[in-house]
């Protein structure tokens, strides 16, 4: 159902009646919805477009990079860097920080970004998405570090997604609730199709790598061996299992009808927290859901209590309707 309330009617009224934000993060917001539109029209030319397959690099993480990854990376770069809103960015696809050139003028704003989510579904036509947090930049700094982005997920000020999908979706929180918008492309703007996002405390749902089940923690097994168990099991309920590899899709989902999300710490690379990264994956989704009234932990801690200690860190995520997490948070504590 349309509403006719586009995203800068929006976001106009989050900062004029509800003073929730400044002009110039409303225009900072409204720039990467628009980067997002352009990464979804390259998104549906797939092979027209000369957008699939790999590009001949790794990221930082060591990974292969699609054309994507690399496409989606320059997009946002480039529709942000002038706007005069930001101090300087930083991307899963960046070694270090982006900071605006000084030809341009500066902003007070930090950006972070997972450009392009859920790659490995890029070729075979899966939703994938953007990732997006915005931080302040930490006042009386003359000039930006890495330092100043290296804030709790908690002092996010605008947080999102795009999901380039059937639809494209983009879902922002500034802290009042979660809203999302499709993207009508004859109108060629992002449309509200909901308000008030709420996630469903309890759940029969799952999201998790079951392929990774010997390598997890007790806590973990313990959690789904008991949701395997289903209707005859401690839970006396039967469960259902999804797991899209795009963090954008399996979050979408839970948004949408509920759930529980894990990419947990396992045995493969004990020395990593997890896979996920801290500051543009975990934080900002973690954000979210906890705006949608679910709660999000690395199975010990709330993570957006966590303070970074890297850009690029990883993270144990548990995310989703509330009871569940929590659950599996006690059974952390307890074994
Ligand atoms: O292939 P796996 O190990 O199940 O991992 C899937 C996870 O990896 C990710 O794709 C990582 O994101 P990138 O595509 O941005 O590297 C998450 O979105 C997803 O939850
Ligand atoms: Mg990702
Ligand atoms: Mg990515």
């Amino acid at each position: 159902m349309s509403s006719n309330i586009s995203l800068s009617r929006y976001l106009v009224e989050q900062q004029r009646s509800k003073g929730h934000i400044p002009a110039d993060l409303r225009l900072l917001l409204e720039v990467v919805a628009r980067a997002c539109k352009s990464i979804s029209h390259a998104v549906n030319k797939g092979a027209l477009g000369g957008v699939l397959g790999s590009a001949e690099s790794e990221n930082v993480q060591g990974e292969v990079q699609k054309k994507l990854d690399i496409i989606a990376n320059e997009v946002l770069l480039e529709a942000n860097e002038w706007g005069g809103h930001l101090a300087a960015m930083a991307s899963e696809e960046m070694d270090s920080i982006y900071l605006v050139p000084n030809r341009y003028p500066q902003g007070e704003y930090l950006l972070l970004f997972d450009p392009l989510d859920g790659s490995s579904n890029i070729d075979v036509n899966v939703s994938i998405g953007t990732i997006f947090s915005v931080l302040k930049k930490p006042e009386g700094n003359q000039g930006v570090t890495e330092q100043d982005f290296l804030q709790p997920g908690k002092q996010q000020v605008a947080a999102g997604y795009c999901i380039y999908g059937p639809q494209t979706t983009l879902v922002l929180t500034v802290g009042d609730g979660v809203a999302m918008f499709t993207l009508d492309r004859e109108q060629g703007s992002f449309v509200l199709t909901q308000e008030n996002v709420q996630v469903p405390a309890d759940t029969k749902e799952f999201a998790i790598n079951m392929s990774n089940m010997r390598h997890w923690a007790d806590p973990v097994r313990k959690y789904i061996d008991e949701c395997l168990q289903g209707k005859e099991g401690p839970r006396g309920k039967d469960f259902n299992m999804r797991w899209i590899a795009s963090m954008v899709a399996d979050v979408h989902r839970i948004l949408t009808r509920g759930g529980v999300f894990m990419y947990p710490w396992d045995k493969r690379e004990p020395h990593k927290a997890g896979k996920l990264r801290l500051m543009y994956e975990a934080n900002p989704m973690s954000w979210l859901i906890e705006q949608a009234g679910g709660a999000a932990t690395n199975g010990h801690t709330r993570i957006l209590d966590l303070k970074p200690g890297q850009l690029h860190e990883r993270v144990s995520v548990v995310l989703g309707s509330r009871n569940e997490v929590e659950r599996i948070t006690q059974y952390h504590a307890q074994i």
